[in-house]
């Protein structure tokens, strides 16, 4: 990251401190990373938090010369560069407001997770506290999840970790991702990192991928990301549409294309539906089936449907009374309501999108989906 590169204005345009949560594949470059935000001289002033003062903040302390103050039954380390390292045993909210309320305001959080956390959950936890709990999350707010996946291992975990018992974490963490670092991909070839980057977007066709060697990337490639609020990148969902990476097989349903696309690696497939205008009463009986699908883990008025569960869902369209809908959601929690801003409406043409990953997403639940949608 070199000084002069682009730092995006963060606190003009939200009053709330933004969060990151950084996810990964173990020994994909978290650690690599952190440090690289932790010692470079990017301009930000960004706490970054740990579930466990681990081996980055030993190797920081040595190499930056900063003892922890480990008298607190939290951790902090100061950096040069003016961000904070720290370790806080309840990364929930109200833990992270507290941090702030001690130790100033930063630019922005970055949230690192352990190699085996699945994201989902905790990402949850901030969603939870935005909708239901007023006065807390009033400081911070969810930007997005990054995950960093081993060019060279990255394969060959996700299939393990499949193979293990049902879907394993590394599937999950590709699942709930909103950018992707391919890593390390000077020890990988073109071949594999293609191959790797196919089954990547196999899992989750909304994330942005980006290819990295020792976690090198610009950081306004990985925050100020916007993922979760009620707007959609006008990009995302159009990518998604175009995405389809059938180097190793993974696009088992090409009659779909081009109107839907399904994919499926074992059990984790996506489906995206595209949504014409729709007239404006619809939008609750596609709230309905959302609930149903999200929270019975059935389609309405039918038995379950075999091991269904959603990950991760995104969406955009128009209704006839001239709004724009967005739909965001993390496992069973949802959010679906007009944009919050003209501006975040001209994304939408008159062809919206839905799109859902998760687990039992069948041909029938696409269809379903789409006689919702059907005008
Ligand atoms: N060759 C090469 N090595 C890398 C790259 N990125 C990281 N490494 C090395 O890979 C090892 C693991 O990197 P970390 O950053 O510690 O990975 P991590 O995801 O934090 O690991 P865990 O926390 O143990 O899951 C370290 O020895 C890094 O120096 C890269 O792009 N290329």
């Amino acid at each position: 990251m070199d000084e002069d590169e682009d730092v995006p204005t963060l606190l003009e345009r939200e009053k709330r401190v933004p969060v990151t949560i950084i996810s990964g594949f173990l020994g994909a470059g978290k650690s690599t990373l952190v440090r690289r935000v932790l010692t470079e001289r990017h301009g930000y002033r960004i706490a970054v938090i740990m579930n466990e003062f681990g081996d980055t903040a030993d190797i920081e302390a040595k190499t930056i010369n900063v003892s922890s103050d480990s008298q607190q039954s939290d951790e902090f380390l100061e950096l040069a560069n003016g961000c904070l390292c720290c370790s806080i045993k309840d990364t929930g909210v109200a833990a992270i407001e507290n941090l702030m309320k001690r130790k100033g305001a930063f630019d922005y959080i970055l949230l690192e997770t352990t190699g085996l956390a699945d994201p989902g959950p905790i990402a949850g936890i901030f969603w939870h506290n935005e909708e239901y709990s007023m006065g807390l999350g009033k400081d911070i707010y969810l930007d997005g999840v990054v995950c960093l996946v081993d060019a060279v291992y990255g394969q060959r975990q996700i299939e393990e970790d499949y193979a293990s018992e049902g879907e394993g974490e590394s599937v999950k963490q590709v699942a709930c991702s909103d950018v992707i670092l391919v890593n390390k991909i000077d020890l990988a070839s073109e071949t594999d990192i293609s191959t790797l980057e196919g089954i990547i977007h196999g899992i989750n066709p909304l994330a942005t991928t980006h290819r990295t060697a020792q976690s090198n990337i610009n950081l306004g490639l990985v925050m100020n990301l916007n993922a979760y609020a009620s707007r959609i990148p006008p990009s995302s969902v159009s990518e998604a549409n175009h995405r389809h990476d059938h180097a190793d097989g993974i696009c088992p349903d090409p009659e779909s294309h081009p109107k839907s696309t399904h994919y499926t690696i074992r059990g984790i497939s996506s489906i995206l539906v595209p949504v014409p205008v729709l007239p404006a009463v619809q939008v609750e009986v596609l709230d309905q089936w959302i609930r149903s699908v999200l929270w019975e883990h059935k389609l309405p008025n039918e038995e379950d449907v075999e091991g269904l569960e959603v990950l991760r869902c995104k969406g955009m369209f128009r209704t006839d009374a001239g709004e724009v809908y967005v739909l965001q959601g993390v496992r069973e929690m949802y959010d679906l309501s007009p944009a919050e801003s003209t501006e975040d409406s001209d994304g939408a043409g008159e062809i919206g999108k839905l799109v859902f990953i998760g687990k039992g997403l069948s041909n029938r639940v696409r269809s379903s989906l789409e006689a919702t949608v059907r005008v």
